[in-house]
């Protein structure tokens, strides 16, 4: 395929670029950049691509649309992903992660706190790196989730297949979701989900619908159901809404990101113990991507949380994945629950 082709050659040479595919859609995005200057926004009034940090502290880096030449082309399957991919796996960090989550339960038995989302990064070293076939793989495997690869020489070379919309508005109607609690998929979606999961769930939605209340109107929250993400079920509620007249696109994506889904409750104190006892930098792992502003569609935007990503730097791959931590969970399968996380990544790369 020709934005295929455009991949290999920018990312050869450098320069900036993003390759992207829709949820269900066929068709792969490209916006390609002709020089490796850094963009920032932090208005979002602009027309382009954003790639958004978890932190919002950070800078979230803007491929502008007037400065990209852009493609796309409907994906043909591939035929070649038989092909090996090999690596050795780091020491885990399991009795790390595991202090970690308890760490998290004692502060939320102690304080206002309900849930703590904590995370980790496994490091994993490729035997051979192939940037197309890792993102024919990813398009092969997930059809139904955002799928992407993103590159700029400055920031790094990041691949995701996420099942999370933050935020899709067009005009002033937008639609979100409330998705958290996980378990393996075991050939059947007609599951029973227990207890901590639908209460992590419902975390989840109260602060949707609490954050958005006040600045859109025609609240439409769907009852949860459960959806396959790759290997994985999770609980979802669709949510939909009109932005009031005096609100703006930013004032919704501050009101929602980060959402207790990858961060906590109450917000800000769930950050604070993030990033303070993570030991490492989530950067864009947990953060947001996709198009803002789009002239040639009503101005609308579709924006995505970053999960089920990775970053790879020199042959080696950081797979990002973290958790919902409430009172009620046991650390041992808090642990489990990452490994199976990783495997929406490590599927691509053996
Ligand atoms: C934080 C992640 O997933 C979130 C999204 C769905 C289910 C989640 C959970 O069950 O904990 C997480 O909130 C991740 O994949 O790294």
């Amino acid at each position: 395929m020709k934005i295929f082709d455009k991949i290999n050659k920018n990312y050869h040479l450098k320069l900036p670029f993003v390759a992207y595919r829709k949820p269900n859609k066929n068709k792969v995005l490209g916006k390609f950049l002709k020089t490796d200057d850094l963009v920032f926004t932090s208005s979002f009034t602009e027309s382009g691509f954003v790639f958004a940090p978890f932190d919002e502290q950070r800078n979230t880096i803007l491929f502008l649309e007037k400065e990209a030449e852009s493609l796309e082309e409907d994906y043909i399957e591939s035929v070649n992903t038989t092909e090996n991919f090999s690596f050795t796996e780091n020491n885990s960090s399991k009795e790390e992660h595991i202090a970690l989550v308890e760490k998290a339960i004692k502060q939320i038995e102690n304080s206002d706190l309900k849930k703590i989302v904590v995370s980790r990064k496994e490091q994993l070293q490729l035997k051979e790196f192939d940037i197309i076939k890792i993102y024919q793989k990813l398009l092969d495997k997930y059809k139904t989730a955002f799928v992407y690869v993103w590159y700029h020489p400055k920031i790094g070379l990041w691949f995701g297949a996420t099942p999370e919309t933050l935020l899709e508005i067009k005009d002033n109607n937008f639609k979100t979701m409330s998705l958290a609690g996980t378990q393996p998929y075991k050939n059947e979606e007609n599951v029973v989900w227990g207890n901590k999961e639908i209460e992590e769930q419902q975390l989840v939605t109260d602060f949707i619908e609490n954050q958005i209340k006040d600045i859109a109107e025609n609240i439409f929250i769907e009852k949860a159901k459960t959806v396959k993400a790759g290997t994985l079920l999770h609980l979802k509620s669709k949510v939909k809404g009109e932005l009031s007249k005096s609100s703006s696109f930013i004032s919704l994506i501050k009101a929602l990101h980060p959402t207790p889904a990858v961060c906590g409750l109450p917000r800000e104190k769930a950050k604070a113990f993030i990033l303070q006892n993570e030991n490492y930098t989530r950067s864009f792992y947990t953060g947001f991507l996709g198009e803002i502003n789009k002239v040639d569609d009503q101005n609308s935007s579709h924006l995505f949380v970053n999960l089920r990503c990775m970053e790879v730097t020199n042959n080696i791959a950081s797979i990002y994945v973290g958790g919902g931590i409430t009172k009620d969970s046991i650390p041992l399968k808090e642990w489990q629950e990452t490994i199976s996380k990783t495997a929406t990544m490590k599927n691509v790369l053996q």
